[in-house]
């Protein structure tokens, strides 16, 4: 079609290890502290999105997982501040209207990032339609506008969201600590307790929080950069048990806001307390085993109960054989991601749950940030939608 210009892209998860939790500035999706993430593989978990732009489009559409879905306030406001860095060359493509198609290959709005994935893939691929030079413009500032944790999946590797000091957000932004090279071996386990929609959306328990909890002042002033400082480190010198200690005192930290804000928000469910036991367990064979370190995996909980394991390759295949045997399923694809050998656990100190406590299990790694990609659109080639 004369005039049409279509790009697709594939954006990643990430799932943070110091916790991004509370605004200052709902608006502008300014955070109260700084907080560091692990971007999971684009090969597992991501959102993949077509975006075309055409003089013969009439209005902006926009398709999530298969159907229509409305262009909210945040998704308007990344296209409006994308178009306003757009390149001299492409200045014409401001004028046309926009077809967005985008899917994500994991469950929406259930506490496993995908407004993270989503928004980060959108700007991304607003970047590519639009000729955006990212050595000019900060794409992390545009994606944090349609999600906050968004801003951090623009990288890959290990991802830190300063919070910045300005009232009009120029420097809240995100840098990469260290990419994903830097620490082939992590690996990361979802636990996926539930795939339903969560009844306290992120931005709804936030505010709740900011407005009603103590411990979220108090933890945003006195503990987070204090955090940051050792988790970085902990990602230079590959310090799996400074690392997995921050982590687990993070998540816990995390959700004992949660708890104090008021009314309160309860996202971790019993199953999650069970994986959070399992883990506990898990570390303390491991130490009985002989290991060399206190810890040999950690979880970290966002806001809903499933579950996200960090750990490394060499503890791996163990490690689920342990999960798989102390939650069983009924499920054929119950493992997906990454070729592991799961074995049937011969350690039986673990307790045995329900079959079905656990949806299904995905298996990742640390991962690269947003990749164009040249085939399988969600347009045809025209630019219409496929029904
Ligand atoms: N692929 C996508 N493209 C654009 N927007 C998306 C995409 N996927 C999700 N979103 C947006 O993100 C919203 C879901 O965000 P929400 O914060 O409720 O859930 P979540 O990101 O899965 O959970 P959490 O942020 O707590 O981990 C959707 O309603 C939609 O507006
Ligand atoms: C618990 C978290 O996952 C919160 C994520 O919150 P969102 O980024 O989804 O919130 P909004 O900025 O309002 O879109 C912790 C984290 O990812 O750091």
């Amino acid at each position: 079609m004369e005039g049409l210009v279509m790009k697709t892209c594939e954006g990643p998860v990430n799932i943070a290890v110091i916790k991004y939790w509370g605004k200052r500035n709902d608006e502008l999706i300014l955070p109260m502290n700084d907080s560091l993430s692990v971007t999971l593989h684009v090969d597992h978990l991501r959102s993949r999105t077509t975006i075309a732009c055409s003089p013969v489009f009439k209005e902006d559409e926009f398709w999530l997982n298969g159907k229509p879905f409305p262009i909210n306030e945040r998704m308007r406001t990344c296209i409006e501040e994308a178009k306003k860095h757009i390149s001299e060359e492409k200045k014409e493509l401001s004028k046309y209207k926009l077809r967005i198609c985008s899917e994500n290959n994991f469950a929406t709005a259930a506490g496993l990032a995908s407004s993270a994935a989503g928004f980060a893939c959108l700007v991304y691929c607003l970047a590519q339609v639009y000729g955006i030079d990212e050595k000019v413009v900060d794409l992390t500032i545009l994606a944090r506008r349609g999600s906050g944790s968004a801003c951090r999946s623009i990288y890959g590797g290990f991802v830190w969201w300063q919070k910045g000091t300005s009232d009009d957000g120029h420097d809240s932004k995100a840098v990469q600590v260290a990419s994903e090279a830097r620490w082939p071996e992590l690996r990361a386990v979802i636990l996926v307790v539930s795939h339903k929609q969560k009844d306290v959306s992120s931005k709804d328990g936030m505010k709740r929080s900011r407005e009603t909890s103590q411990l979220l002042h108090f933890r945003s002033k006195q503990i987070v950069q204090q955090r940051i400082e050792s988790m970085i480190k902990a990602i230079n010198a590959k310090d799996f048990d400074a690392f997995a200690e921050i982590t687990m005192k993070e998540s816990n930290q995390f959700h004992a806001v949660a708890l104090d804000t008021f009314p309160p928000c309860f996202y971790m469910n019993d199953v999650s307390r069970n994986v959070i036991d399992l883990v506990n367990k898990y570390n303390a064979y491991k130490v009985d085993m002989g290991s060399s370190t206190r810890y040999s995996a950690a979880y970290t909980f966002d806001a809903g109960p499933n579950a996200c394991i960090y750990l490394q390759d060499k503890d791996l295949s163990e490690f689920l054989s342990i999960i798989v045997s102390s939650f069983p399923s009924i499920e054929k694809e119950y493992v997906r991601g990454l070729p592991v050998e799961v074995v049937s656990s011969s350690v039986d100190i673990f307790p045995k749950h329900a079959p079905g406590a656990l949806d299904y299990i995905i298996c990742t790694k640390v991962g690269p940030g947003p990749r164009v990609i040249e085939s399988d659109h969600l347009l045809n080639p025209d630019g219409s939608f496929k029904v």
